[in-house]
């Protein structure tokens, strides 16, 4: 497709992730310094599961309908049948969500944003799956260190929720041809900010690993 093609899808899904994105970066890198206290890490951890479990619920389906929001904004979205619409947020809003969190992560002391201040992994005992904790820190460890700028965030969530390989979809080729595009403008994002060589193998390495997953 044409470069003015790519140009205008990447002000498209960079706009609707902008609007949608729920924190802005800069909202993000103040809260980041606010810690909580070594009590309030205890009341947290005194907590019933349950209960912890009731708060990271609401506020990850808050989150979530944020990541729909940012689907329906994208053109060509909209115009996918029902049916893959739903089949395609269904099975790639978590992962998309899990990917926004990273923006509100701090590398530098293993926190993430939780109910207002950035919390440690210790915070969320109460839970009882430590595993899982540990697990979506290191993914979001792992992103930062990709240091995607906003455009590269947007159109890289945006190709994963435009996966063709979904299972159940009705038009997999109309998605294949919407994710080839977004695909093509991420790559040229890349190269127009001089991405470093980590960042191209990561996302290739990634790209790869769908074309495996595909086969
Ligand atoms: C897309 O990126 C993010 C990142 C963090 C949060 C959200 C979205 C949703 C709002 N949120 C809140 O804590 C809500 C709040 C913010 C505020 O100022 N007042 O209330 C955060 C969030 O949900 N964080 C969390 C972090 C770990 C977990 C695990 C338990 C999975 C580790 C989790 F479930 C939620």
């Amino acid at each position: 497709c044409s470069l003015l093609e790519i140009e205008r899808i990447t002000q498209n899904i960079l706009q609707s992730h902008l609007e949608t994105c729920q924190y802005s970066t800069e909202e993000l890198k103040r809260l980041s310094w606010t810690l909580y206290a070594p009590e309030e890490i205890r009341s947290f951890q005194s907590k019933s599961a349950e209960a912890m479990w009731q708060m990271c619920a609401n506020h990850l389906t808050n989150a979530i309908q944020y990541v729909v929001e940012f689907a329906k904004r994208i053109t060509g979205f909209m115009d996918l049948c029902q049916n893959d619409q739903i089949i395609l947020l269904k099975a790639g809003c978590l992962e998309v969500l899990l990917i926004r969190m990273c923006r509100a992560y701090n590398s530098a002391n293993n926190t993430v944003l939780f109910d207002g201040k950035f919390a440690g992994t210790q915070l969320f005992k109460a839970l009882g799956c430590d595993d899982l904790v540990t697990a979506v820190f290191d993914l979001a460890r792992g992103l930062c260190r990709l240091q995607l700028s906003d455009e590269e965030m947007a159109l890289f969530t945006a190709s994963v929720l435009l996966s063709p390989d979904r299972p159940w979809l009705t038009d997999a080729m109309q998605v294949q041809r919407l994710q080839e595009k977004v695909y093509l403008a991420l790559q040229h994002s890349f190269h127009q900010s001089g991405a470093t060589e980590e960042k191209l193998t990561k996302v290739g390495q990634w790209a790869m690993w769908h074309e495996i997953t595909r086969l």
